[in-house]
This record gives structure tokens, C-alpha cells and sequence, in this order.
């Protein structure tokens, strides 16, 4: 009988010997530089590092923004170093999640309208009730009919996460999802990030600066010169306890301190 060794369920992104050079001739810069990891399913990472480590360029071959130059990513079980610039496309609108620093959403829509039209736009048809199931798991039921001018920053967050989980993505990326969010409102972002990984088992990646945030994920990849320098798993706990519920300041001191002495 014979048995498969590679199991795709298991790990929503895996990178192999990821090289990422960007630029031609003198202006080659190596940002990654034979990286492998997995991201098992249901589980949250955090990625730091110094400034120009490779942390986005990690994100966006992670996410299939960018193929990698050498080695291998494969994402929901395809290689992407292997499909077309449309496939690419295709793999992304059905399978990732993203959001960014700036929120991104239309000033003249309501939140509801706003985690809806992307996904129409891009030819997924979104029924209510799956905004509705979006909205309800930010928490943000009784402001679906709100704008973005009458939310709080972290509830536009919160809408642009609901906009990210709507089409139920394999993975969510969040690149810098708190840095433009003061302590309070980038706590509540945090919490719901770690409840959606918790309670529906989302795979999240999240690109961030503050150790803090990474407190919130089950584990910190360090990168330097576009290497993996370091991996801080983190102990949740039984309670789940963690940065983003007060209960995560030693984590977060650990962190601090790792960063300080990648960036010595
Ligand atoms: N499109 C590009 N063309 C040329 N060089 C690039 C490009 N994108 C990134 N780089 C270089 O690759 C390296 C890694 O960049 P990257 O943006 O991934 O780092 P980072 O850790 O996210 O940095 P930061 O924290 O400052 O955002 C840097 O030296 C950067 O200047």
C-alpha cells in the first residue's frame, strides 16, 4: 500500500528554499534568502524583524503577490511559482485574505457595502448572509449599516477584516493591520484577530513592528538580511491568554528584547 508523505491540509503555505531577489544588475538585493517555513492551518504567526529584512517581501510570495526566484511556495496546495500570472489571480481571490496599515474602504459606503463589492468586483458573488456572518464575527452586527466616517479607526479595521474573511479564505494576511491604530483601538483589532483564529480556526500571517501585536500570535518568525534569525513559539495557555488580552506583557517583553538584539 502506498501512503502520501505530503499532506496539503495540514499547512495552508509552506515555502521551501524560498530565494526573493528584486532588481537587475547592480541594484540586485537579495531579500530572501533560502527561507522555509510552514504555516499550519488554524494557527497565527507573527513576522518582525529590522526595517528591510524582508518581512513584506516574505508576505506577498507567502500570499502569491510575487513569485519567489528560487525555490518553492505552495499555497492551498499549488505551486505558484508554477502558474501564470492569472492563476496566480485566481488563487488569490479564492483562497487569500488581506489587509494593510490603511484600511482601504470607500468613504461613500456603508460597512456592510464595503465587505460585500470587492469580492462581486473580483466575480464572487457574496450573498447577504455571508455579510451579515462577516460583520457578526468582527462584531460589528448593529453598524452594518454605518459609513466609515461615523466608525471608530479600529471598527473601520474591523470592517476591513470582515471585507478580508468574507469569501472564508485559506489564509489572512495583515500586513502592519494595527499601525495606524492608537493602543486601545489596535488591542480591539488584536482581540478579534485571536478570536477568529481561536473560534474559527482562520490561518492568519501578520507583518508588524510591535511586540505587542506579535504578544497576540501563537508564534514570532524573526528575520534578518532576509534570513530566519530566530522562532518564539509562544505558551497560550489553556485560558488562551495572550498579548492581545493583557494577559501577554511578558511575551511581549520577550519579543521587545529578541528585536533588540536582532537589531544591535
Ligand atoms: N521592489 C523592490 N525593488 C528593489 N528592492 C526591493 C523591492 N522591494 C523590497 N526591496 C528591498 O528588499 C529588501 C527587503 O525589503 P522588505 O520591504 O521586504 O523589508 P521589510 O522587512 O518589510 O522592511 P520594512 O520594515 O522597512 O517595511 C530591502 O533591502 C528592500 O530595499
Amino acid at each position: 500500500m502506498t501512503t502520501t508523505t505530503r499532506t496539503p491540509e495540514r499547512n495552508a503555505v509552506e515555502l521551501h528554499g524560498v530565494r526573493k531577489v528584486h532588481g537587475a544588475g547592480d541594484h540586485r538585493v537579495t531579500a530572501l534568502d533560502d527561507v522555509s517555513l510552514a504555516f499550519p492551518r488554524g494557527t497565527f504567526t507573527a513576522i518582525m524583524g529590522p526595517s528591510g529584512s524582508g518581512k513584506s517581501t516574505l508576505l506577498q510570495c507567502a500570499a502569491g503577490l510575487e513569485r519567489p526566484t528560487e525555490g518553492r511556495v505552495i499555497l492551498a496546495g499549488a505551486d505558484i511559482g508554477r502558474q501564470s500570472e492569472t492563476q496566480r489571480t485566481r488563487l488569490r481571490r479564492d483562497h487569500v485574505g488581506f489587509v494593510f496599515q490603511a484600511f482601504n474602504l470607500v468613504e461613500s459606503l456603508t460597512a456592510a457595502q464595503n465587505v460585500e463589492l470587492p469580492s462581486r468586483f473580483a466575480g464572487r458573488r457574496v450573498g447577504r448572509e455571508q455579510v451579515a456572518r462577516a460583520l457578526a464575527a468582527v462584531g460589528l452586527t448593529e453598524r452594518a449599516g454605518h459609513r466609515p466616517s461615523e466608525l471608530s479607526g479600529g471598527q473601520q479595521q474591523r470592517v476591513a477584516l470582515a471585507r478580508a474573511l468574507v469569501t472564508r479564505p485559506d489564509v489572512l494576511f495583515a500586513d502592519e493591520p494595527t499601525g495606524a491604530l492608537d493602543t486601545v483601538t489596535s488591542h480591539e483589532v488584536l482581540r478579534m484577530m485571536r478570536m477568529l483564529v481561536d473560534e474559527e480556526g482562520q490561518t492568519t500571517l501578520m507583518v508588524t513592528h510591535d511586540p505587542v501585536a506579535a504578544a497576540t500570535a501563537d508564534v514570532v518568525v524573526f528575520l534578518k538580511d532576509g534570513r530566519i534569525a530566530d522562532r518564539l513559539p509562544l505558551d497560550r495557555g489553556a485560558d488562551g491568554a495572550g498579548g492581545a488580552d493583557g494577559a501577554g506583557g511578558a511575551d511581549a517583553a520577550r519579543i521587545a528584547a529578541h528585536m533588540a538584539r536582532l537589531e544591535a
